[in-house]
């Protein structure tokens, strides 16, 4: 029997999103669980070493397993679960696609930086080494749509919240990261229409992570002043 998945989730977070894509590219059912990571339940601390959503449990007949980091839970969903094939076949092209997932983590990281510096030229230098890192994702992309040509990957799956999160980002201050990155752009418009990434964000995320961020960082008002 297949065992049953649930995803410990938050509704605003990224790293979330892309096991959501990732599931739901393969069609398989899950359930989510959103909890408040202002006030983590018990439980949840217990399973997760870090503290961080997403946690996939993973309800088998010899019991449950609570599995964390997303880039590894999608790893797992691609090699227990059926449906459409997230990675490549050929060993290297997997190689390449993992080192493209990690390096999504490294600009999801960047992007907390800018949204928690309130001085402006701390803000304008991580500002160019986020766009220094798309430019870099520029010349690995290929003629499209998506990472690796026709066929939906993990690194869509990884890269379609990011971009996701620009769209916010885009009206609260001017970023210009993706300025000289054309093929980026495509691949940012390309993601924007696929059902599961508009599944996994669901409607209402524009509004409230726009109503997080003008919470949490007053100071990204200032500066789109
Ligand atoms: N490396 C982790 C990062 C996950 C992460 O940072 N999650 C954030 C939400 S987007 C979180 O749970 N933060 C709560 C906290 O750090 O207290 C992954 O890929 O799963």
């Amino acid at each position: 029997m297949a065992p049953k998945l649930t995803l410990i989730s938050h509704k605003l977070c990224p790293y979330v999103q892309r096991a959501v894509i990732a599931l739901s590219e393969k069609g398989i059912p899950f359930e989510r669980v959103d909890i408040d990571l202002a006030n983590k339940p018990d439980w949840f601390r217990k399973i997760s070493p870090l503290g961080k959503v997403p946690v996939l449990l993973v309800e088998t007949e010899d019991g449950e397993a609570a599995l964390f980091e997303s880039n590894v839970i999608c790893e797992y969903i691609e090699e227990t679960q059926g449906g459409a094939k997230l990675h490549p076949q050929d060993a290297l092209e997997r190689a390449k696609h993992r080192a493209w997932m990690e390096f999504g983590s490294t600009i999801l990281s960047e992007l907390w930086g800018l949204e928690t510096t309130g001085d402006p030229a701390i803000f304008e230098s991580k500002r160019q080494a986020v766009a220094a890192k798309f430019a870099r994702v520029e010349e690995a992309l290929g003629p499209g749509p998506f990472f690796a040509g026709k066929d939906f990957s993990l690194v869509d799956a990884v890269f379609a919240p990011i971009f996701r999160y620009f769209d916010v980002f885009d009206q609260l201050t001017d970023l210009s990261v993706f300025a000289d990155t054309p093929k980026v752009r495509a691949w940012r418009e390309a993601l924007a229409k696929r059902p599961s990434v508009r599944t996994a964000v669901g409607p209402d995320y524009p509004q409230l992570l726009h109503a997080f961020l003008v919470r949490h960082d007053a100071h990204l008002l200032k500066l789109a002043a």
